[in-house]
This record gives structure tokens, sequence and C-alpha cells, in this order.
């Protein structure tokens, strides 16, 4: 048994990095000769999550084979000769049995002969870069489609599902998977304890998915509600721009809390409108990676938030952070949604303001503060139970 008292470094899993002394017992292949976990997996885009997600299945112990594709022809060589990502995860040694490949879109013969393909671009690329992969798939024999992005699209207000639908079709987002969850790719890489959503419609997705990932680092948490996942995943990225923003003024731990805590009851509101369950924003994609982002400089949404927060512009925020904040964009897709459903959210509101009509971050925080006293802070219902016996003794006494 670990002890998790231990200094980190001392953990057993992190010391050890090849896999292939040490295979997972237990078939992959289930009672009729199929694949219980894919076995050959290509990751396209090589950013910080493409890499991690990379090397993590390439060092599981599994011995899944793992391409990585990467539209950038020195990061392809480098990977390939060095083991390194000149870009991204600079310090990372990757596994030498990790195949870069690119930078062009491998071919449709070699798609044909992978069991999944997991998807690490950004949001706002994605269905530019799924309708160049469409023509390359085998409709009759989808391998599983693995997606980490978070957001929503800036002028369609669609979600990745939609996206998927549109440009794959409506049988490969029935199938598609979605990972999310508080998950820094520079942690994942250094084997520190995380923990993920893993979703899909199709449960028998969600759950090979969160088999092929699980590891004694990472545990998976399956569940059938993608909507609400995607809801949860790309607002608390909005909502990261806003608890840096307030960070970037000089507020303090009450704000960063209660900021984080409206946050999570305005995403949950959203949510159940939209349809999604309101429970899903409770898991590992809702208050889990809201918790994270809104609490860390290493977030690149909190960072957006802080950077305008210090009176900075968000032109030149965007054009040095190095990678992609989707909170920017999703805050003009979900200002689209909130009209649609009409549901008071004045801190997603908020920072559309400061993102795209000019509102000064400490007009916004003051602006907020002076938002109409809501009546009630959430709709408590203590009807059953040991509340309802104490509640109806109180009425009787
Ligand atoms: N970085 C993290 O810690 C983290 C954690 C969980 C989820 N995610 C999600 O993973 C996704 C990828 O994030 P990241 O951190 O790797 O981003 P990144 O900015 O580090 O890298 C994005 C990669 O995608 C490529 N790319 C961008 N647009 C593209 C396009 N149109 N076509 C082809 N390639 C394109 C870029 O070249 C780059 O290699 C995001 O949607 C993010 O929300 C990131
Ligand atoms: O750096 P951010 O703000 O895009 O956050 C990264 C991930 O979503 C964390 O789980």
């Amino acid at each position: 048994m670990s002890n998790l008292s231990t200094p980190a470094a001392q953990l057993p899993w992190m010391r050890k990095r090849s896999p292939r002394s040490t295979p997972r017992s237990g078939s992959p292949v289930d009672e009729n000769g199929e694949k219980k976990i894919p076995s050959r997996i290509l990751v396209l885009g090589s950013g910080n999550f493409g890499s991690c997600l990379a090397d993590h299945l390439a060092t599981s112990d599994l011995h899944v084979d793992v391409w990585l594709w990467s539209r950038d022809a020195a990061t392809v060589k480098s990977l390939n000769e060095d083991h390194k990502n000149p870009k991204y995860l600079t310090e990372h040694v990757f596994p030498e049995w990790l195949r870069a490949v690119g930078p062009e879109l491998p071919d449709k013969e070699f798609l044909g002969t992978m069991d999944m393909l997991l998807f690490s671009i950004p949001t706002p690329g994605l269905r530019k870069f799924l309708e160049s992969v469409n023509p390359l798939l085998d409709h009759d024999s989808l391998p599983l489609l693995a997606f980490v992005n978070k957001g929503i699209e800036a002028k369609t207000k669609a979600l990745t599902l939609e996206i998927i639908a549109d440009t794959l079709g409506p049988l490969a987002a029935r199938q598609a998977i979605f990972i999310s969850g508080p998950s820094f790719a520079k942690e994942v890489v250094k084997r520190q304890p995380t923990t993920v959503s893993v979703v899909s419609i199709s449960e028998e997705h969600a759950l090979k998915v969160s088999e092929l990932f699980h590891q004694p680092w990472f545990r998976c948490y399956p569940g059938t509600d993608p909507i609400g996942v995607e809801l949860a995943g790309a607002l608390k990225n909005v909502y990261a721009i806003a608890a840096g923003v307030a960070d970037g003024l000089g507020f303090e731990n009450n704000t960063r809390a209660g900021l984080v805590t409206r946050s999570l009851a305005e995403m949950t509101r959203i949510g159940q409108a939209y349809g999604a369950s309101p429970l899903t924003f409770l898991t590992l994609a809702g208050v889990g990676d809201l918790f994270l982002t809104c609490s860390s400089p290493n977030s690149r949404n909190y960072t957006v938030g802080y950077r305008l927060g210090q009176g900075q512009k968000l032109d030149e925020i965007v054009k040095t952070l190095g990678s992609v904040a989707e909170g920017v964009s999703t805050a003009e897709g979900l200002h689209e949604i909130i009209k649609e459903i009409g549901v008071e959210a004045p801190i997603a509101e908020a920072m559309y303001s400061v993102l795209y009509e000019g509102l000064s971050a400490r007009d916004a925080a003051e602006e907020l503060m002076n938002f109409p006293a809501a009546k009630r802070e959430i709709e408590v219902c203590a009807g059953t139970g040991h509340a309802a016996a104490i509640l109806s003794k109180l009425r009787t006494d």
C-alpha cells in the first residue's frame, strides 16, 4: 500500500516510467475475441494536453501503441529524434516508443488501422479540423472518437457534440467520448494523482475509455451526460476568467471563494435550463475543474482574467499567451445561449461585457456587487427524512 503522506517524488508510480515490463493482468480481448480496450491509438494535436495524454497512454501498463500527430514538422522531428516537444511541456522526456506523425494528416489506410482517435484540438479550430478528417474515416467501421476540448463555438453556440454531428455525422456523435475534469497537463505528466470524468451517450464507450486511461495515479469516473459535462467544462473557463479578474484587481480569499461558489450556482442554473442534469455540475468535470482553474495561475483562462484585472488589453493578452484560453471564445457563444434560455447569469454576462463590450474589470466587479440582491441563495427543499421531522415538530410545538 502506498502511503500518501510520503513525499510525492517517492511514490512508486512516479519513478517507474517504462510500462513494458509490467502488463496489467487480464486479457484485453473479451470472450468473443473482440478488443475490450483500444490498442492502437492516434492522438491528434501535440499541444500541452495532446502530448500529455499521448505520453500517458504510451507509458500505460496496457502496452497500447500510440502515435501523436502534430501539424508542426519541427515537433514531429524533435519528438521522434530527441523525444522532446520543443513547444509544449518542454522539460518532459517522452518515451522513445511514442511515434510522432505529421505535419500532413495521415492517410485513410493508416487511420483505418486505429482503434481510437483522441482529438486534442482547441474548440475554435475543431470544426474545420474535423471537416478535414471526415473524408479519411471509414464510416462503416468508426474507431472510438474521444475529445478533450472544453468550449462552446463562438458564432454558432454549438457544443462539441453538435460540431461532431455536423462534421462527422450523428453516429460519430452518439459514440463520441468526452474526457473532462481537473487535469493540468503539467501535473499529469508528473503523475500527480488526478481524477477525471469520462462520458459518452454510449455507456459502453465511456466504460471502455475509462479502463484505457485508468492508472494508479489517474482515476476515471464514467458517466452518460455528455451535454452536462461539456457545458461544465466550457463554462468553468469563463468563470476562471472571472476569478482571475478578481485576483488581478487585488481582491483576496473571501472574494474568490464567494465568486467560485456563485459561479457554480450560475453554471448549474444555466445547465439545468439547457436540459442537463444539475448533479453533473457537482462532478469532477463541474466543481472539480471550476475549483482547479479558478485557483491557479497555471490556468490559461485564469491568467487571461488576471491580466485583464491588472489592466492589460485582451488583444495583447491573447497574442502573448502562447496557448489557447477557450473561455474567451466560449463567453461569446454562452452570451447567446443565456439570451436564448433566459436565465440570470450575471457573472458570465459581466465577463462577456469585459471581453467584448469594453467594460473595465473594476466596473464589472462593481456591477456584480450592486446586482439586485437575491431573495434566496438557492431553492432549498428540506422536505423529507430527518429534516421533515424536525421542521414538522417545530411547526406543531
Ligand atoms: N492544457 C491542459 O492542461 C488541458 C487539460 C485538460 C483539457 N485541455 C483541453 O485540451 C485541448 C487542447 O489543449 P492544449 O492545452 O493541448 O492546447 P495548446 O494550446 O497547448 O495546444 C493546442 C494544439 O492544437 C494545435 N491546433 C490548434 N488549432 C488547430 C487546428 N485548427 N488544426 C490543427 N491543430 C491545431 C496546436 O498546433 C497545438 O499543437 C483544449 O481544448 C483544452 O481545453 C487542456
Ligand atoms: O489552462 P486552462 O484554463 O485551459 O485549463 C486547463 C484545463 O481545463 C484544466 O483542467
